[in-house]
């Protein structure tokens, strides 16, 4: 039997791991994008398969930096897997930088899903979108109104969707504000966003006093804890957690990308949300803590064994009968 035409059951008893595509750039210095989600999502017990859409020296957040455009060089890249007939359980996608990334991951998330679907697999890989377009209430030099456009289009696909405030309200065309959402406003929104295609939403970054909110929607279809809720058609629900430490670069990140190893390890949304705040928040007081300074990001490394599932953990155990010493 084939990895391919073995039962999910069978592949989890045999702890065979997910396999997520990720589509985001790389910044070789100050743990954003790439640097932090492979081996966040490597320690969740998920294998990830990069597309890288920039490279990056360091992140844009220091006086200079060096970019490289990888968009010549993807759909020649995403081809070879089209003709290995690779297939994934998730497609998580960070920052696209240009209107015409976006055609070109819309493109392969199409023929993914058609893919799987020819093939009559059990399910189609799960889309996680980080729809990475500004901050702060500003949209980022590369957005222009096409590239907002585009990703609204790109939500159509999408199964999960992680935007920042500025985000959400850029792609709804929602007015934006610092704080002081209620959380009829927030339902409005995310409602909005629910309408252009994913049924499990979270809108991070909000400040209120010395608290951060992530406001979480699951709609009809969603995985929930709450199955009443789903029943009903839609729950919203607010995880407050403390600031703790600065606002560092990459926090968005590491949080999708605990989205992204959650959704395909059917972890549901809402518990999974918790988790990221959580685990961002451990990170930044650390990092505070530690005294990093700002610019290099969010000292995650130590506390990678916190994602580390229970069932990763007994499979790294040797067997009974060896007595754990190295081979000569
Ligand atoms: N200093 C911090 N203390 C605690 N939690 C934080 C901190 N910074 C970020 N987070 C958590 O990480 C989430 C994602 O961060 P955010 O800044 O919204 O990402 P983005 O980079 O996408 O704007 C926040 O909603 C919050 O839960
Ligand atoms: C190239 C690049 N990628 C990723 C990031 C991280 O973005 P976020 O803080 O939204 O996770 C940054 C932030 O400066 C960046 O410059």
């Amino acid at each position: 039997m084939t990895v391919q035409n073995m039962t999910e059951q069978a592949r989890i008893s045999c702890g065979i791991p997910k396999k997520i595509a990720m589509i985001n750039d790389i910044a070789g210095y100050g743990r954003c994008s790439t640097t932090v989600s492979l081996p966040i999502i490597s320690a969740m017990g998920v294998q990830v398969c990069p597309v890288p859409t920039s490279v990056f020296s360091n992140h844009t957040g220091f006086p200079v930096h060096f970019m490289h455009d990888c968009t010549p060089i993807l759909p020649q890249y995403l081809e070879k897997w089209q003709e290995l007939e690779l297939t994934f359980d998730g497609i998580y996608c960070g920052f696209l930088g240009s209107v015409e990334q976006i055609g070109i991951v819309r493109d392969f998330l199409v023929s993914q899903i058609e893919i799987q679907e020819s093939k009559a697999l059990s399910a189609r890989p799960a889309v996680i979108l980080d729809p990475v377009m500004g901050d702060h209430g500003k949209a980022y030099r590369t957005v222009t109104p096409e590239h907002c456009a585009q990703m609204k289009e790109l939500l159509s696909l999408a199964d999960i969707i992680t935007p920042n405030i500025t985000e959400a309200c850029l792609l709804a065309d929602t007015p934006y504000r610092e704080s002081g959402w209620t959380v009829e406003e927030l339902t409005a929104l995310a409602d909005r966003l629910h309408a252009m295609g994913p049924d499990r939403i979270v809108i991070t970054g909000m400040q209120e006093q010395e608290d951060f909110i992530n406001f979480i929607s699951c709609y009809s279809g969603a995985a929930t804890a709450d199955e009443n809720a789903a029943k009903a058609g839609r729950l919203h629900s607010c995880c407050r957690m403390h600031a703790a430490g600065e606002s560092r670069p990459g926090t968005g990140d590491i949080f999708a990308s605990i989205i992204a190893a959650d959704a395909v390890n059917g972890v549901p949304f809402p518990a999974s949300v918790e988790k990221a705040a959580a685990f961002v928040r451990t990170c930044t007081k650390a990092s505070s803590e530690l005294h990093i300074p700002q610019p290099q990001g969010v000292c995650f490394e130590n506390f990678l064994y916190l994602l580390t599932p229970p069932a990763c953990q007994n499979l790294l155990k040797p067997p009974a009968q060896h007595d754990g010493a190295c081979p000569n």
